[in-house]
């Protein structure tokens, strides 16, 4: 099991108290495995994906663990995850695409982010131009300024620098966003392509877009309000999701095929509460067509077949 995420919870002070944002939640991601994040905006994902390698100075560690390949990462101490960062755990951040100096040319940068962790660059240049290669970019990009490059060229070699050093998880927080769709295909293709090649063993890919994840992902695993709301192999959520949120974000989707084709996590009536203050029991019950008195308690996140896990009293 390469990650273990145990009962995490990240909440954000503010000065009108604190956010819950992850609120008690626990997930695997196997060896191999691309796990998709799907919710609508503010239901935790970049929270989770931040949890997982650089915690902003907002966001405090209130409780759980975080096990990447048998080690528990100390998340709450940004100093002591340098170690992990970049080799071990390693992201492509939601705004990538303005994450690199513009007044550096592309391969210093490299060079110097690789020396920074005391690898001579020489020792990685042939298999960067691997990379290069396996996205699609001319290995002349190195000598030019993030400026000189396309949203899509910038977001790939984002993905190459993130990975350069092989690091066992990647995630990757809304990567296609801001590109036109024949260039998200390929963003979303070339990080499967990571996978494949055994660049990184395994890779959390964040999206409101269920589209894109379903191209990708072997599962997914849909947020709600700081919390898990089900998660199951991708056929198995998509053919017969159990949770009625993630019934009505598939029914909100045209047919299969090009049925899922750009369409976004939008149509369900009403919005999400705040996480100021959350409510006890289930927290969709507000907007849930089929809430009854027993959604006033929380109900678990249990496994009810093979790998498919679901919090919803109707579903257990
Ligand atoms: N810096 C912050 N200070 C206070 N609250 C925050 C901060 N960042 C996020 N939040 C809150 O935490 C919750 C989770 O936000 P988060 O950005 O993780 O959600 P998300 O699912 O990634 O949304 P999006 O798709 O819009 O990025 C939301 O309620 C959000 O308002």
């Amino acid at each position: 099991m390469a990650l273990r995420v145990q009962d995490l919870k990240v909440h954000y002070r503010t000065l009108r108290g604190d956010v819950h944002a992850l609120d008690g939640v626990t997930f695997s991601v196997a060896d191999g495995e691309i796990m998709g994040l799907v919710g609508e905006s503010g239901s935790g994902k970049t929270t989770l994906g931040k949890s997982l390698i650089r915690m902003d100075s907002r966001m405090r560690h209130v409780g759980g663990t975080v096990t990447l390949d048998g080690t528990e990462l100390p998340i709450g101490d940004t100093e002591a995850m340098n170690a992990f960062r970049f080799s071990d755990v390693s992201i492509v951040p939601q705004y990538a695409m303005s994450a690199m100096n513009p007044t550096r040319r592309i391969g210093k940068m490299v060079r110097e982010l690789v020396e920074s962790r005391k690898i001579r660059f020489s020792s990685v240049r042939d298999e960067l131009n691997r990379r290069l290669d396996l996205v699609g970019l001319d290995r002349g990009v190195l000598d030019r300024y993030p400026l000189e490059l396309s949203g899509g060229m910038k977001q790939r070699m984002v993905m190459v620098i993130s990975t350069l050093l092989n690091p066992s998880l990647l995630i990757a927080d809304e990567v296609t966003s801001a590109l036109d769709v024949s260039t998200q295909r390929a963003v979303a293709l070339a990080l499967a392509g990571f996978r494949d090649h055994d660049l990184v063993r395994s890779m959390i890919v964040i999206t409101h877009d269920v589209s894109l994840v379903y191209q990708i992902a072997d599962t997914i695993t849909v947020m709600y309000a700081g919390r898990l709301a089900e998660s199951a192999p991708t056929d198995t959520l998509v053919s017969t999701p159990r949770h009625p949120y993630t019934q009505l974000l598939i029914s909100a989707l045209p047919e299969v095929g090009v049925r899922y084709g750009g369409k976004r996590l939008t149509g369900i009536a009403g919005s999400p509460p705040t996480l100021l203050d959350p409510p006890s029991g289930c927290r969709f019950r507000a907007r849930c067509p089929l809430a009854f008195d027993r959604c006033a308690e929380q109900p678990p996140f249990v496994e009810i077949a093979d790998n498919h896990r679901v919090a919803c009293w109707k579903a257990v």
